[in-house]
């Protein structure tokens, strides 16, 4: 048997409890074997040898699950600022991305799994292009995803429009169960109005068939709302719905402009939604109704969204953020507390990517982030919940464990070289803004 020990922390229990245990990984099967005191855990081990990661001074806590990002868009942090949602996209994004090669989606794609791990982050949802490279990364990176190609039809002709939704189809169908099951799939086109409704129509019918789940942004901006209304007098939502788009697999990104019709459909469908404040604050999207719709029943998970628009992969600010832009859209300081974001950015976002993971208990994936809680701006230590929300920063995971993989030990990352990655995706960026540049 080859096990892993996490020894002598704080363990953060699925009922929000946070008590003193060892957790036991079996690392074949990649899961936790037992959680409990030293000695249930050397009982749990019967006196078998295992790796140990120190946790002392130590909050362990479920891997981060990031339900909503373009990881490759590491390369374009920084590239355009402070523009609402379509110039921003419009104007500079889509003209950068234009120029972008495998290589370099690659380059930035190591970039933000070296990031993540750092931060903590275990599991993430990525859209985007050339995702046979991005799945190699995350394979040899150890990480666990939900991976689509990004569908646009407009301003296509019908053929390329169609070439768009069959590479998606061939991707959810072909990369599903690589990386030892690490990696799972989904049909992803863009948004419900960058999409024309026959290949909705059609490529959602596909994923059916192919058992794939519908990854989409939906009611990110009230641009991106009305159209819809105006056009075919229904909300949103309700044209998911009418595409078959609304399933209990699915999950949608942003879920801004929802409206109470819409929240309720939504908790009926059991379709989840990615919650990404900090894009949506620093595209001044809005804010999304975070305590409707986790009342009505919906699944909320947290998503940081590309680099570019937020302007990192850390889920910790994404908790905070959550928590602070929850309280400001319900206008009540009791809204959206330190225990609910820590559950959207683990089980939440888990059960939201049906990926496995999200909680530590026996026979759950052991998809795991030790936080160091030996640090000035997290003394003292009152409540290790509200630190995690309000004071713990992404710099303060010490150890990074997925699928009983060690990712990162004391700090540094095990399964890539960080230096590397970090020099050949600087190299990478400059050389794709002198390509946008003409230079
Ligand atoms: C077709 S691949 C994904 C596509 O989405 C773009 N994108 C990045 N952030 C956002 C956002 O907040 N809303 C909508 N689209 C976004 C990304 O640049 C890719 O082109
Ligand atoms: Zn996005």
């Amino acid at each position: 048997m080859n096990y892993l020990r996490v020894r002598g922390g704080r363990v953060l229990r699925p009922d929000g409890r946070v008590e003193r245990a060892d957790v036991a990984v079996d690392r074949d099967e990649g899961t936790v074997r037992a959680v409990g005191s030293p000695d249930e855990v050397d009982e749990a081990l019967g006196g078998a040898a295992a790796e140990t990661l120190d946790a002392s001074g130590s909050l362990v806590m479920p891997g981060l699950v990031n339900a909503h990002t373009h990881v490759a868009m590491t390369l374009l942090r920084g590239y355009a600022d402070d523009k609402p949602l379509d110039p921003w996209l419009r104007e500079d994004i889509w003209p950068a991305e234009a120029e972008l090669t495998p290589d370099d989606i690659e380059a930035g794609a190591e970039l933000g799994a070296v990031e993540m791990i750092r931060s903590g982050t275990t599991a993430f949802a990525d859209m985007y292009f050339a995702m046979d490279r991005v799945a190699d990364v995350v394979d040899r990176a150890g990480l666990r995803a939900r991976l689509g190609h990004g569908v646009v039809t407009v301003g296509k002709d019908d053929a390329d429009a169609r070439a768009d939704v069959e590479e998606s189809l061939a991707v959810a169908r072909d990369l599903d169960g690589a990386a030892d099951g690490r990696i799972r799939t989904a049909f992803m086109p863009h948004s419900l109005t960058t999409v024309g409704e026959e290949f909705l129509r059609e490529g959602v019918a596909e994923a059916r068939a192919a058992g794939v789940p519908v990854h989409l942004h939906a009611n990110e901006t009230t641009d991106e709302v009305d159209p819809i209304v105006d056009e075919r007098g229904e909300r949103p939502i309700a044209y998911a719905d009418d595409l078959d788009a609304l399933g209990p697999e699915d999950f949608f990104a942003h879920g801004v402009h929802v409206d109470g019709s819409e929240i309720d459909r939504l908790a009926e469908a059991g379709t989840a939604v990615v919650h990404c404040p900090a894009s949506n604050m620093k595209l001044a999207s809005g804010m999304a109704p975070v305590r409707r719709l986790r009342e009505a029943g919906v699944t909320v998970a947290l998503g940081t969204d590309g680099a570019a628009s937020n302007n990192d992969l850390d889920v910790f600010d994404e908790m905070r953020d959550a928590a602070m832009l929850g309280k400001l859209a319900a206008d009540d300081a009791s809204a959206v507390p330190a225990a609910a974001v820590v559950e959207m950015a683990t089980a939440g976002g888990a059960d939201a990517l049906g990926l496995p993971g999200g909680r530590i208990e026996a026979g759950a994936a052991a998809d795991l982030a030790v936080v160091d809680l030996d640090a000035p701006h997290l003394t003292p230590v009152h409540d290790p919940v509200s630190h995690l929300a309000y004071a713990a920063r992404g710099s303060d995971v010490r150890h990074t464990v997925c699928d009983g993989e060690v990712l990162m030990r004391d700090r540094e990352v095990l399964t890539l070289d960080a230096d590397a990655v970090q020099e050949r995706a600087a190299a990478a960026a400059s050389d794709l803004v002198d390509r946008v540049e003409g230079n």
